[in-house]
């Protein structure tokens, strides 16, 4: 598989403090990447480094091999974001809410009929699409969010603590949500996560960040292995015979 994203190098300070301090991660075409680390690592401002929301003090991203920072509009066209906390618009239904990129571009109705597939995608009845944003649960809230994030066919989905303030009953239905998604999509995943059980559901690699750096990237399968994840997994690594 080809790197469709890479960071190379990537550093970005805060006064004195230094948050990413040579940040090198390859992200293959078709991927699911899980990227953990304790609070305040800097994982945020890894995701808006590549969103160039943040810019880099030293440092590219690349996309598709080439540097993604001249490309940025057309690359957030292929993009999609599922935000902690779904970040709906309060003023816009539901429909309104999941079709809003696609309005851009396309009358009312085709959009809303997009929409309304995308929510059957995750979940949600018809009936939904007229809601406005309060008067979901947080679950609701989050497929609608969901909804949003694929509404458009991304080639790239960021999901930001997907499952976060969510219940585990509704957290694993997320989790399986996203993984069928991105199975089926074909769509790069790249999620930030506190949950291990998320990994385990979402992701084909993980990557630790700490101390600003990579510290440690592999497979999901082989975190178990991993003495650099014993923290986050909250037992000691398996002995090996
Ligand atoms: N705009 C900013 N100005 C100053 N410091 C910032 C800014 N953005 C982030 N930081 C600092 O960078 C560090 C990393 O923050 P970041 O939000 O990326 O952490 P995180 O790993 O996403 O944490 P959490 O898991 O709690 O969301 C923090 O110390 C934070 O205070």
């Amino acid at each position: 598989m080809s790197a469709l994203i890479e960071t190379r190098g990537l550093t970005r300070r805060f006064g004195a403090k230094t948050v990413l301090d040579g940040v090198d991660l390859s992200i293959a075409q078709g991927e699911s990447l899980c990227v953990i680390g304790q609070s305040g690592t800097g994982k945020s401002v890894l995701l808006k480094c590549i969103l160039g929301l943040v810019p880099p003090d030293a440092g590219e991203v690349l996309w598709q091999g080439a540097p993604l920072a001249p490309r940025r509009e057309a690359f957030l066209a292929r993009f999609g974001m599922l935000f902690q906390g779904a970040a709906l618009f309060d003023s816009l239904n539901v429909w309104q809410n999941v079709a809003f990129r696609l309005r851009q571009r396309m009358p009312a109705r085709a959009a809303r009929e997009i929409a309304v597939e995308k929510l059957a995608r995750v979940g949600l009845p018809p009936e939904t699409a007229e809601l406005m944003p309060a008067e979901l649960s947080g679950g609701m809230a989050k497929r609608v969010g969901l909804a949003r994030a694929i509404a458009d066919d991304p080639q790239v989905i960021f999901f930001d603590e997907p499952t976060t303030g969510l219940d585990p009953i509704r957290a694993r239905a997320i989790d399986a949500l996203i993984r069928g998604i991105v199975t089926e999509t074909g769509a790069t995943a790249i999620t930030i996560t506190h949950d291990m059980a998320s990994v385990r559901a979402i992701g084909d690699r993980v990557a630790l960040l700490a101390g600003g750096r990579i510290a440690w990237s592999g497979p999901v399968a082989r975190m178990d292995d991993a003495p650099e994840l014993a923290g986050f997994l909250g037992r000691p690594v398996a002995q090996k015979p």
